[in-house]
């Protein structure tokens, strides 16, 4: 089957897609992957040479009363145009949106070319393109149960979040400690913001780090990496970087995690049940990252806190109970096993080449 997928933009988008195509590849279906020109999908996808990609122009829509309306209808009527050649080309049977604005012209060709068209939001508050594009869709498919109300009178299936495949199998603790220059035997934080950085976060893990009794991998983000590296000047057992192109390494030395809450890094702490305390970005849209911890912290999977009700002693506080040997720590492990099991991309896999007539 000839399934195109639309999933640029960010990580938490991408991941996904490069997920799902890998599974359709196994199962002898033909994915077609559509990024965005953002630098992000360019270096993200060169690595899987398995996969076809296509660049196509995203605009993010603009408000309402902003004079780049114009521009932004024009340009969206255009790229509509362009994915529909593109569909008809392809000869495609299928589109799948992985969420956001990407998915919004592929969704909205393939429902007029009358294809089975779907959406997947992996947040606990869906954003707003996705409410927009389910009109379109033969099914929504949704990464958390807590988006379902969202979507009244529309055709959702709670499917979860997929993973990227390289996960499934991690190197030793002893080749990432390596890989790093950790010492496998010391107790280790990972550290990261979500694909784009955090810099609030960012300076609060260099403070609390400093009481802590582990070891931490950093990853700073790009525009913060400089920044970051002066505040921790030559501390032992902490290596920072910039952006991590080979996360099975850094999950694999990582005892605890101290992120941000996007659905896709929670999705995989889940699915390696690592402990966390999660961090949500302030300014997500519709605060959508407050209620994803929530729905790990609620199960009892994770701490969850608010940048601005933290300072570096009450981080430290917090990670603490993610080491090893902390009373906490076994509790939240097994709750966040719990919250991983499951397969989302054998269940998305399984909708988008099951169905058979379109709605
Ligand atoms: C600020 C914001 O609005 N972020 C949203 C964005 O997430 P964003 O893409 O920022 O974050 P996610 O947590 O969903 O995904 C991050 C992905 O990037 C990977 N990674 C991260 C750092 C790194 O150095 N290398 C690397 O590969 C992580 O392993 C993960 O797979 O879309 C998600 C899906 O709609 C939302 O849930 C997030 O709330």
């Amino acid at each position: 089957m000839k399934v195109v997928i639309a999933c640029g933009g960010t990580g938490g988008h991408l991941f996904p897609g490069i997920a799902v195509a890998e599974e359709l590849l196994k199962q002898g279906h033909e994915p077609l992957l559509i990024i965005s020109e953002k630098k992000v999908d360019a270096e993200a996808s060169a690595k899987y040479e398995n996969l076809r990609f296509e660049v196509m122009p995203a605009v993010a829509k603009p408000s309402t009363l902003s004079p780049k309306m114009i521009p932004f209808l024009l340009g969206l009527v255009k790229s509509i145009g362009q994915c529909k050649q593109l569909l008809k080309t392809e000869k495609a049977e299928v589109v799948l949106g992985m969420g956001g604005f990407t998915s919004f012209a592929p969704a909205y060709a393939g429902k007029k070319l009358g294809l089975r068209t779907y959406v997947h939001d992996s947040n606990a508050v869906p954003g707003k393109t996705n409410i927009m594009i389910a009109k379109y869709c033969t099914k929504v498919l949704l990464g958390l149960e807590a988006a379902s109300s969202y979507f009244p009178g529309r055709d959702t299936a709670v499917v979860g979040t997929p993973v990227r495949g390289e996960l499934e199998n991690l190197p030793s603790r002893e080749e990432a400690a390596a890989k790093w220059g950790l010492d496998p035997a010391k107790p280790t934080l990972l550290v990261f913001g979500g694909s784009q950085g955090a810099r609030g976060l960012n300076t609060l893990v260099v403070e609390a780090a400093e009481s802590l009794e582990c070891q931490v991998l950093h990853v700073a983000g790009q525009l913060d990496f400089e920044r970051v590296k002066g505040l921790v000047g030559g501390r032992e057992g902490y290596h920072t970087l910039d952006f991590c192109d080979d996360m099975p390494s850094a999950y694999a030395v990582a005892d605890g995690v101290i992120c941000r809450s996007g659905a896709s890094s929670m999705t995989e702490l889940a699915y390696l049940a690592l402990p966390s305390v999660l961090i949500p970005y302030p300014y997500a849209a519709d605060d959508h990252q407050t209620a994803n911890a929530k729905v790990f912290a609620d199960a009892g999977a994770a701490l969850m806190a608010q940048e601005k009700d933290l300072d570096g002693e009450k981080l430290a506080a917090l990670a603490r109970q993610l080491l090893p040997g902390a009373p906490e720590r076994e509790a939240l492990v097994t709750q966040t096993r719990i919250l991983g099991e499951g397969s989302a991309v054998e269940e998305i896999v399984n909708v988008v080449v099951g169905e058979t007539s379109a709605s």
